[in-house]
């Protein structure tokens, strides 16, 4: 009873599956895992047995419209989502697993490590990150693939592990995450400290969007010694829920501090998305005006600290900073007509500003939204830092920045470590969180996002900064613009959402 499905897999698991099981509540990646996991666990554990009810889904809404229902004799019985819905309604969860128990016992199939009862456990709704994992765990050993459990990470804590072992370190765990840079962020500031009469010693606050970041940041600043950085979380996930109200992408939307924090102006605060791949700071100012210190400004700080760096240790590597069209303006601005530092702009989205990282000695990457990093070779600054040509205070410039960049998560945009690499630079410089800000000004913008009918109809060029199609939209947005100062405004589908976002801003 297994049907072909259109999910670009490898063929051993082409054809994609769940069983009545789906209720029609997950959704995306878990979906998909989903099914996976369903399928290996239908194949090898209950050796292909017919089973009640059979859903085929695709990946891709066109094809098949979506998804099929079929019984064990190949009729079909449902070959939409709403038909299929309404074909679900009448099979509960209870059936489903009692179907499955009757199978196991009329086959007398042998279960063995992962089993049945984790079959039963993925129908009955579990905690979704179990599921996902158990279905992973069981799709991958399903093909043969050795697998890793390395339990609860952050996103980028899994980029680092997969690079170390890709890197022939094959012991790498969560606790080499933590040693590894909380060693990197002591040693810099042991270096800057010796040259600064004055510590920033003020807290910083870190909205942990009620995520997975909350526990790791916890264990991270343990590493690290409260002597050395005060960490306070916020959102620890205790109580609330998963990006309600806080989270980074809520405080850059919203413009406003995550619900229930008190602020006190010129402290800094700091908000994770709920992964722990985007960062976030803001503050208030002296008149309690909310300021937002974003992606861009993170990026800004980092790419002069190293531009400054560089030129007192004499060393000539071309540095960029790529963008994308949400960058403000005035960030734009200030990088490229006060500090002269190269700008590339790219597509929405980490995997092609990354890309673009590369074309560089060293690329400075950040979304505004507060996910990016630092790509880079290690090369030229150890060689520079220990180089007998070079001055006593060149080669402290190199050795800093040597120092700083062993801060960096190069896998992936690690909110963990932007925020230590934040810190140390305040620290070195000596600024609070005021001083950054002034960096410049950003201009007011708005993010929205509109439901259209079908959003796949725009089409943009020039990084998603112009409507190629439909070709009467940029007119229209080019005469609206016109009207404001700086006026800025672009509009792009959507790459996650089935949305169209607006993107605007102006001089007021
Ligand atoms: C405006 C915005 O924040 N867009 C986000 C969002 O992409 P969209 O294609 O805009 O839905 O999700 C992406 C994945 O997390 C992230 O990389 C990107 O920056």
């Amino acid at each position: 009873k297994i049907s072909g499905g259109s999910c670009q897999k490898p063929d051993n698991v082409r054809v994609s599956y769940g069983t009545a099981g789906f209720r029609g509540n997950a959704s995306g990646m878990e979906y998909v895992f989903f099914r996976m996991g369903m399928l290996a666990a239908l194949r090898s554990k209950l050796k292909e047995a017919a089973i009640g009810v059979m859903v085929t889904a695709s990946h891709n809404p066109e094809h098949d419209n979506g998804v099929k229902l079929i019984d064990p004799q190949g009729e079909m019985l449902a070959q939409s989502w709403e038909s299929l819905a309404t074909a679900l309604a009448n099979v509960t969860n209870d059936q489903l697993i009692e179907q499955l128990k009757q199978i196991i016992d009329s086959q007398k199939i042998p279960l063995s490590n992962t089993s049945f009862k984790e079959v039963v456990a993925l129908v009955e709704g579990i905690e979704s990150h179990k599921k996902q994992v158990m279905a992973v765990l069981d799709g991958a050993s399903a093909f043969g693939a050795t697998c890793h459990d390395h339990g609860l990470l952050t996103t980028p804590q899994l980029h680092y592990i997969l690079a170390c072992y890709n890197g022939g370190d094959i012991k790498v765990d969560e606790e080499h995450y933590y040693q590894n840079y909380a060693s990197a962020f002591k040693a810099l500031l042991n270096v800057v400290s010796l040259c600064k009469l004055n510590p920033v010693t003020s807290p910083v606050t870190v909205d942990c969007a009620n995520g997975v970041g909350a526990a790791k940041l916890t264990k991270l600043a343990e590493r690290i010694g409260a002597n050395i950085i005060d960490i306070v979380v916020y959102n620890d996930g205790q109580s609330g829920k998963l990006n309600e109200n806080c989270g980074a992408d809520y405080v850059k939307v919203q413009q406003r501090a995550p619900a229930g924090l008190n602020m006190e102006p010129f402290h800094r605060y700091a908000s994770f998305d709920g992964d722990a791949d985007r960062l976030i700071y803001y503050t208030l100012d002296s008149d309690c005006n909310f300021i937002l210190l974003d992606g861009d400004k993170i990026a800004a700080l980092f790419a002069t600290y190293i531009r400054d760096n560089l030129k007192k240790a004499s060393i000539n590597l071309r540095l960029g900073i790529i963008q994308t069209a949400y960058a403000n303006g005035n960030s734009t601005n200030f990088l490229i007509n006060q500090q002269n530092i190269e700008i590339a702009c790219t597509p929405t989205g980490v995997k092609y500003l990354h890309e673009k990282a590369l074309t560089f000695d060293i690329g400075v990457y950040f979304e505004a939204n507060g996910h990016g990093t630092v790509s880079f070779s290690l090369f030229y600054l150890n060689a520079a830092a220990f180089d007998p040509n070079k001055s006593a205070e060149e080669r402290f410039a190199a050795k800093k920045l040597k120092l700083f960049l062993d801060i960096i998560n190069q896998t992936v945009g690690d909110a963990m470590c932007d925020l230590l690499a934040v810190e140390a630079i305040l620290q070195d410089k000596n600024w609070s969180v005021k001083e950054w800000y002034r960096i410049y000004t950003e201009l007011p913008n708005r993010q929205a996002k509109v439901q259209v009918a079908d959003r796949r109809i725009i089409e943009t060029g020039d990084a998603e900064r112009k409507v190629i199609l439909p070709s009467m939209l940029q007119p229209a947005i080019d005469e609206l613009v016109r009207k404001y100062p700086s006026g800025r405004s672009f509009v792009r589908p959507s790459g996650t959402e089935d949305v169209v976002r607006v993107y605007a801003e102006a001089n007021t």
